[in-house]
């Protein structure tokens, strides 16, 4: 069997988009619509795929993105996506030795990082991606949740507003460029991304698209500061409303817009149940009920996947909750990114160079993946062992530099 792993050539995206639905369980056939709309999102040199005697049985992509790192800046990552092996290739070193062409291909171009949203747990971890952020999903009892009914918007001044899609191309892209540069964990939008969020372009996925409701929130000088994209269902039951409202999209960049669009859902008649897609563990959102008890978790997960290229360039970018030095030992089997590393860090920046200075915390780049964002601990990773303290005392001292106030959230899919 004559097994190459190539980049993609222009006819043969059907095949590779055959394969890729294959992979993800979805009929295995390449619809011509399809294929158009995922061709004019692919750089075919950045598109891999694996061809045994011509055939496409295996799937890899990848894409520039801006991350937004701890303190606002933004770095060059390698996001990974359509990933998929054909069941009778499987377990082959088909993904290895694809994710290994993509990652050579990243440290040269000089990308920070590569970023990866993972379908199972374990597949990853062994390429140098370290679970970076979590995700926490919700399902809130409106009735329980203790809110007042006779609310009529927001207090401040501010207003919430319905919008058509066109209206939401138009303004909420600068918003999500404001959030992004406060949202560590949050990944750039483009165009493309928002014309398929508001129905001007046709959606990939199994489900068909449903125009949804967009409600803006203006402050009282006029900014829009927040959106919220939800659909809702019809439910009722012996004469009772049983629907359920599901939030798409809310993103906000002032605490009183975040409040506003949250009360705002639960004010709608007709919802009992609201289910708040995939939002940070630390949202704001069951506080802000008077009974928290109301929102149960549905979902409580590793999200966003982080593999580390460039160290100095990575840990430089980003700020520190408090001043400290750290001389780093990072190992990276793979020879891409490791070696030892003095971080002189602090709230205003950091500078990040190889030293020879004795090590005073060693960790694998996975583990250095898992800490960059600032949501894992390296104390606790130093007490499972996953990362070793040569100096007493050095776990705790990350820990207090590296940590984040709020933690990290990538509110989008890729
Ligand atoms: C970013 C994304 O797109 S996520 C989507 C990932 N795709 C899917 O989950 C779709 C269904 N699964 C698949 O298509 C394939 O099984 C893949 C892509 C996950 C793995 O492809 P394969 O070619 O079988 O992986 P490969 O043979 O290179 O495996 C490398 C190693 O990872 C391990 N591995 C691969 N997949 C998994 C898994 N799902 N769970 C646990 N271990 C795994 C292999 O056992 C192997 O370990 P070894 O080196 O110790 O033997």
């Amino acid at each position: 069997m004559s097994l190459e792993i190539r980049p993609v050539g222009e006819t043969e995206v059907p095949d590779w988009v055959r394969a890729m639905r294959t992979g993800f369980l979805v009929p295995p056939v390449a619809p011509k619509d399809e294929v158009e709309i995922r061709r004019a999102g692919m750089d075919l040199a950045r598109t891999q795929g694996a061809f045994d005697d011509g055939r496409c049985v295996g799937t890899f992509r990848s894409f520039t993105q801006r991350l937004t790192v701890p303190g606002g800046t933004a770095v060059t990552a390698n996001a990974v996506t359509n990933v998929t092996v054909t069941p009778t290739h499987r377990r082959r070193g088909l993904l290895g030795r694809m994710m290994g062409n993509a990652l050579r291909a990243a440290r040269e171009r000089g990308d920070a990082a590569a970023t990866l949203l993972s379908a199972e747990y374990p597949i990853y971890g062994r390429f140098g991606f370290g679970p970076a952020s979590r995700v926490t999903r919700w399902e809130v009892q409106v009735t329980r949740a203790g809110l007042d009914p006779h609310y009529a918007g927001p207090a401040d001044g501010g207003r919430v507003d319905f919008a058509d899609g066109g209206t939401v191309r138009q303004l909420a892209p600068a918003l999500h460029e404001r959030l992004r540069a406060r949202q560590h964990g949050a990944v750039d939008r483009t165009e493309r991304w928002w014309r398929m969020a508001t129905g001007d372009m046709p959606q990939l996925g199994p489900q068909a698209w449903t125009e949804p409701f967009y409600a803006l929130y203006r402050s009282p000088a006029g900014s829009v500061d927040g959106l919220l994209t939800y659909t809702a269902d019809a439910v009722w039951e012996a004469k009772l409303p049983m629907n359920t409202a599901t939030v798409r999209d809310l993103i906000a960049v002032s605490p009183e817009a975040e409040r506003a669009l949250w009360h705002f859902l639960f004010s709608i008649d007709w919802i009992t149940r609201v289910d708040t897609g995939l939002r940070a563990p630390d949202d704001v959102l069951p506080l802000l009920l008077p009974d928290p008890r109301a929102a149960r978790v549905t979902t409580d997960a590793d999200y966003m996947w982080l593999r580390p290229l460039d160290v100095p360039a990575l840990l430089e970018a980003r700020t520190y909750a408090c001043p400290g030095s750290l001389v780093l030992d990072v190992t990276d089997p793979d020879g891409l990114s490791g070696g030892r590393f003095a971080l002189e860090a602090g709230p205003d920046g950091a500078s990040c160079v190889p030293t020879s200075r004795p090590a005073e915390l060693s960790l694998g780049v996975g583990e250095l993946g898992a800490l960059c964002l600032g949501d894992e601990s390296a104390v606790r990773l130093a007490a499972l062992g996953r990362v070793r303290e040569d100096r007493p005392g050095a776990a705790a001292r990350a820990e207090l530099m590296l940590r984040t106030a709020r933690r990290p959230w990538c509110p989008d899919m890729f």
